[in-house]
């Protein structure tokens, strides 16, 4: 939701910046993570064929070059500027076509964060109609409960297209959701009893991540079921941003029990983990970074229930809004600002 406004706007300066007469449709919205090591050659955003609806695109700057990451710089073939330094806050359009062949050198330290989007004119790879679709589907018995039991959604795995000479990097690629909770400390867990043993080949371990989860730290198992692994990532993401800086007052009793690791469930949750991450010393070094101090950090179970319930209460404002917009947006066929709830 607190994308929707951003997609408006950046739609509306492309639509004025290159005059076009007819409204465009949001092709795609990437929130871009670029690790250390990331960089792209030169291409055109159109190169394939099966990128060929694409006619323009905006890059929104998240965080800034030079303070939040090295390397990562955009740079144009041809013409000016031709070289871009990200700001966070600054946004960069260009046409997709092979106008506007561009690159982004290595990041060498730190993680770049990038909001893209593409845009094209053709209406049947407008993504909001698919959205749209996807809500609509969970939301057909009592929206506020369905639309909460399947959200957050994991990101398909197969959004990339690798050329042959590149898919051995991808094969020692790792899931990044499971390596940034590895850093900040936290392990997960499968809810399911028969799905435990990760190895069993019947069960195929990516399929787990979209089921419900359970969290575990430092030897202890945390008894609250989480979603998917975005869910817990969320919740884990804004424990270290927000929960070790609340006031005593802030923290109720605990609601979350804390029990041991079985010796049995420890040896699943180091199976599962070789099979995610792979290389944990690669994933490490290319996310450590950023967030690998807070690993030492001890673990505070009222202050981590205190973040629960606000992610919790957030979540369901969001939610609450998309409720209330979904109507609008399905008789237009299209996201945007709908309803205000203050
Ligand atoms: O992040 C950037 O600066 C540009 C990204 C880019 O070229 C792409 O995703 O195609
Ligand atoms: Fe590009």
């Amino acid at each position: 939701m607190p994308l929707v406004p951003i997609r408006e706007r950046l739609k509306e300066k492309v639509e004025d910046h290159f005059g076009c007469e007819y409204e465009l449709f949001v092709e795609f919205t990437g929130l871009m993570s670029w690790c250390k090591g990331a960089s792209i050659g030169w291409h055109s955003d159109d190169n394939r064929d099966y990128l060929k609806q694409r006619d323009f695109a905006a890059v929104c700057y998240l965080n800034s070059y030079g303070m939040d990451f090295d390397g990562g710089l955009f740079h144009f073939q041809d013409g000016e500027p031709s070289t871009v330094a990200p700001l966070a806050g600054d946004v960069i359009i260009y046409t997709a076509d092979n106008r506007n062949i561009h690159s982004v050198s290595e990041v060498s330290e730190g993680e770049r964060i990038t909001l893209t989007l593409w845009f094209s004119r053709d209406a049947s790879h407008d993504e909001d109609a698919k959205l749209l679709a996807s809500l609509s589907d969970c939301s057909l018995t009592s929206p506020t409960h369905s639309i909460a039991s399947c959200l957050p959604v994991l990101a398909s795995n197969n959004m990339y297209w690798f050329p042959p000479e590149e898919a051995s990097r991808f094969q020692s690629g790792f899931d990044i959701c499971s390596a940034r909770l590895h850093v900040l400390g936290f392990d997960i867990s499968t809810t399911d009893e028969e799905c435990l043993s990760a190895s069993d080949s019947a069960c195929n371990f990516l399929t787990l991540l979209k089921e419900s989860l359970y969290l575990a730290c430092g030897g202890e198992l945390l008894t609250c079921q989480f979603l998917n692994i975005l869910h817990v990532l969320q919740v884990v993401q804004f424990y270290h941003w927000k929960g070790l800086q609340l006031e005593p007052a802030e923290l109720k009793e605990p609601s979350i029990n804390i029990i041991p690791l079985s010796e049995s469930r420890r040896n699943k949750i180091r199976c599962l983990k070789a099979l995610l991450l792979k290389d944990v010393q690669l994933a490490e070094t290319l996310l450590g970074q950023t967030t690998g101090k807070s690993s030492q950090r001890s673990f505070d179970r009222r202050a981590f229930c205190a973040v629960v319930s606000e992610w919790e209460a957030y979540t369901f404002r969001l939610l609450k809004e998309m409720v209330m917009s979904l109507p609008c947006w399905r008789a237009h066929q299209s996201l945007f600002t709908a309803v205000n709830l203050d």
